[in-house]
């Protein structure tokens, strides 16, 4: 269970990885979308991860049902507002969403620039009815290749006094690092965080080339850095943080159980961890799970789980006055 004194923070959740089954259901009849299935069950196995996938890429082959519902710039903002909704309703003080706008626009042929302001103005307004403060990072999926991400790039930048940090993601093994080193120049030219989803499907060398060659200065899962105890340290030295999702390297089968995952030893070791649940829905799991059910798991002891939420405070990307108000309303709170 997280400590109820300290803030509950996700740094890693994507909200197009989170469609509520039951609005993919009513967006595929609204806009008389060809569904595998008609009831909330029979559609259930096509849009979640029921058991451990062979891989990450089949893994995220079942957020595809999720963004073909998306028929018009309605349907992206009601989901960015369902996502804050769900959020809250964890009981969560701050969260980072991620979206890629691309990914969401592609299917319908969306405008992708649209995808972003249609997101942007939901979580504005659901953030408005709910006890919640929300970031947005904006997503290049690396899958579609360079020049689709460029185009993502300037999509999402457009908006960017709206925007907090840019993250790579998608097909790790497939597409490496190294074709989006020009972007990721770019974003830091633009002055947002970076963050990239590195070391799950790869080993750690793909960690150093996102810290190196793309200004990581965290990375979402980061599970490979266990195999490279120089990595292990200057994670440690230079206060990268990690973004962990339990549940979610079980089930793209990149740790065979949650007793093997490397997380304890991260915290042991001294580097900013913490607890996030990357694909809620997709995975069928919220972040109550990852905490009381996941973390016990893994191995984590109340000391443990207290470390990870300070360390999610620690990488945050927000600023100490920021992070101090999220201490203190939470303190309030109780
Ligand atoms: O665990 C993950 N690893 C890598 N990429 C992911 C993961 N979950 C979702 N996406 C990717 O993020 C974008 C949507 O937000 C998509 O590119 C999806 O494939
Ligand atoms: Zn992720």
């Amino acid at each position: 269970m997280p400590i109820e004194d300290l803030p509950l923070l996700d740094l890693h959740r994507h909200l197009d990885g989170n469609v509520r089954l039951r609005t993919i259901l009513e967006l595929g009849q609204q806009f008389n979308i060809d569904l595998p299935d008609y009831s909330l069950e029979g559609l259930r196995p096509h849009t979640q991860v029921m058991r451990i996938a062979p891989d990450l890429v089949s893994f995220l082959d079942k957020l595809t049902w999720g963004v073909k519902v998306l028929g018009d710039l309605e349907a992206c903002k009601r989901v960015a507002i369902e996502n804050v909704e769900d959020a809250a309703k964890q009981g969560i003080d701050y969260a980072e969403l991620r979206f890629s706008p691309y990914f969401m626009a592609e299917s319908h042929g969306l405008p992708t620039q649209g995808v972003v302001e249609a997101v942007i103005d939901g979580i504005e307004s659901a953030t408005k009815k709910h006890n919640i403060k929300v970031n947005l990072i904006g997503i290049l999926s690396r899958s579609y290749g360079e020049k689709a991400c460029q185009h993502e790039l300037d999509s999402i930048l457009a908006y960017k006094e709206h925007i907090t940090a840019i993250d790579l993601a998608g097909d790790e093994k497939g597409f490496p690092g190294s074709l989006f080193v020009e972007h990721f120049k770019q974003v830091q030219r633009e002055g947002l965080h970076v963050t990239v989803h590195a070391g799950e499907a790869v080993g750690p060398e793909s960690i150093w080339q996102a810290i190196k060659h793309l200004g990581a200065t965290r990375i979402g899962h980061g599970v490979n850095a266990i195999h490279d105890e120089n990595l292990m340290d200057y994670l440690r030295d230079n206060r990268i943080g990690i973004e962990s999702c339990l549940t979610s390297n079980i089930l793209t089968n990149t740790v065979a159980t949650l007793s093997e995952h490397p997380l304890k030893t991260f915290l042991e070791h001294g580097i900013l961890a913490c607890l996030n649940t990357d694909d809620p829905a997709v995975q069928g799991v919220e972040l109550d799970h990852e905490f009381s059910v996941a973390a016990k798991q893994a191995g984590l002891t109340p000391s443990h789980i207290k470390q990870a939420q300070e360390n999610a405070l620690a990488i945050a990307f927000l600023s100490e006055s920021e992070k101090a108000a999220l201490k203190d309303q939470r303190r309030q709170r109780n």
